[in-house]
């Protein structure tokens, strides 16, 4: 029978073609072959030319669930990141659960097949895709609901790390051989690690509550600002005095939102071209700031804009191109923009900037009240309950205008929450003296300039001519 089989096998290998004896081959072993109940998702890194999305997903999503039993990681740290990025070296394997349904992935690294004319990397030598395993019943379950959810979970997984941006104006020059040629004003940027979050913002807690949920409101609602028609867009107020907290306020949204800030200083823009140039580079997701809106710059206004302009040819930049431009253009070409200005003193604003429906939220940073003094005690001292100067103190800052920046200078003098807090009291003693002062000298000033005007009518003679003048016309009546 053995020399039967062998003699059948060499006939069979030469009558047969190759081909065709693949085919018989693989027929065979399609009908008797056990029926697997694990189906394979290949997911490639590349699609084309464009990188997979589900791909750079899992790659973060499964980095957040590493096992004990892994044995192999890859660790990498870019100098602009924080923290360091894990991930999977060849082959490692990760089991994760998803509504009680089991799922294997596999990341491959495989020699990529030479000069395939489709490789638009030909120098990539290697391939690399993750395999995810599961039993096939689940299929549409993977398809429809895991493979979102991971998509979804890395976006707010890289939001998390996200190193914010902070960009400001520069001038650029580039060299061209000898020749230097001016580029113009362009954005430049940095990290911005700007510490303050609303949690160490002293504000009056029903102000801050609300400037969080119309923050949360609005990354929320892009379906709701698409189906009505409006820039997905926000604009923020922020007005006060000096050291209230309204740079401190900007730099808390972007902490919250996680949304880099560009700072237009107006005062370095000289035209409408570059500020629309400038404004049309801003990225999506971020908050321009405009400070001082009052005083950067003398902007013409409408009111008397256009008469400055022909004299000066220097200054084409007007307040209401900015405005135009951003409730216009600017807002029509990204989505989730943020615009915040910020003044000094809201009643020197022009009205075109305060007119309803253009900025949508004023904001008054106000001196600083007890309940922001208790807060920026909890911050800066760990107070969390009762001090006995706690009574003192805010007696005091009902009748004083102390601005939460000095109240937080005082309490950062001494550790020693009983030192910090008397050079507080001493503090706000003198500003209430120096009030009072400034009133009894306002009062003086009113007493001693009516009693000179008293003076200076009884000095003065009397006019006969005057009034006999008065006789004479009474008498002609
Ligand atoms: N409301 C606040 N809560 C906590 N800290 C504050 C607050 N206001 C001011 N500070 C502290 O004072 C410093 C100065 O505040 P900030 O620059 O935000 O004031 P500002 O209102 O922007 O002032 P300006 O009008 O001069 O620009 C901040 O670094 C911060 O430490
Ligand atoms: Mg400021």
């Amino acid at each position: 029978m053995t020399a039967s089989i062998v003699l059948f096998r060499s006939m069979a290998n030469e009558l047969i073609p190759h081909p065709v004896r693949g085919y018989l081959l693989s027929t065979f072993r399609y009908f008797f072959k056990p029926r697997s109940q694990v189906l394979t998702l290949v997911v490639d890194e590349l699609d084309g030319i464009l990188r997979n999305q589900v791909y750079d997903a899992a790659e973060t999503y499964l980095c957040t669930k590493i096992s004990p039993d892994t044995d192999r990681l890859k660790v990498c740290k870019t100098p602009k990141e924080k923290k360091l990025t894990i991930k999977l070296e060849k082959g490692e394997k990760i089991v994760d659960n998803y509504e009680g349904v089991e799922l294997r992935w596999r990341f491959v690294c495989a020699e990529a097949e030479k000069n395939n004319p489709h490789d638009h990397f030909p120098s990539r030598s290697e391939k690399r895709f993750f395999e995810l395993g599961f039993h096939k019943k689940h299929k549409d379950m993977v398809l429809n609901s895991y493979l979102p959810f991971i998509v979804d979970r890395a976006k707010t997984v890289r939001e998390e790390h996200r190193v914010l941006k902070m960009h400001t104006l520069s001038n650029s020059q580039s060299y061209g051989g000898i020749v230097r040629y001016w580029e113009g004003i362009k954005w430049d940027s940095i990290n911005l690690e700007h510490p303050s979050t609303f949690d160490t913002l002293a504000m009056e807690p029903d102000l801050k509550n609300a400037v969080i949920e119309d923050l949360n409101r609005f990354v929320k609602r892009k379906k709701f600002y698409k189906r009505v028609g409006r820039a997905w867009k926000r604009g923020y107020l922020l007005y006060g005095p000096p050291g209230t907290g309204k740079s401190s306020l900007v730099a808390a949204m972007a902490n919250h939102l996680k949304f880099d800030v560009y700072d237009l200083q107006l005062a370095n823009v000289m035209h409408d071209s570059d500020l629309r140039k400038l404004l049309l580079a801003t990225g999506n997701r971020s908050i321009l700031v405009i400070e001082d809106i009052d005083c950067t710059v003398d902007l013409p206004d409408r009111r008397h804009g256009d008469g400055r302009k022909q004299h000066d040819h220097h200054l084409q930049l007007t307040l209401s191109g900015l405005l135009n431009f951003i409730d216009g253009l600017w807002s029509s070409c990204g989505d989730e923009r943020i615009i915040v200005f910020t003044t000094n003193h809201k009643e020197k604003l022009d009205p075109a900037l305060l007119r309803p429906g253009r900025m949508d939220m004023h904001i008054h940073m106000s001196y600083c009240t007890f309940h922001g003094f208790k807060m920026l005690a909890s911050n800066y001292l760990e107070i969390d309950g009762y001090h006995q100067l706690y009574e003192e103190i805010e007696e005091l800052m009902k009748n004083t205008e102390a601005t939460p920046a000095q109240v937080a200078e005082e309490l950062m003098k001494s550790e020693d929450a009983d030192i910090a807090l008397e050079g507080l009291v001493k503090l706000l003693k003198r500003k209430n003296f120096e009030a009072e002062d400034q009133v009894d000298e306002a009062e003086n000033r009113i007493v001693t300039q009516r009693a000179a005007k008293r003076q200076k009518i009884e000095k003065k003679p009397k006019r006969p001519v005057r009034a006999t003048r008065r006789k004479i016309t009474k008498r002609r009546y």
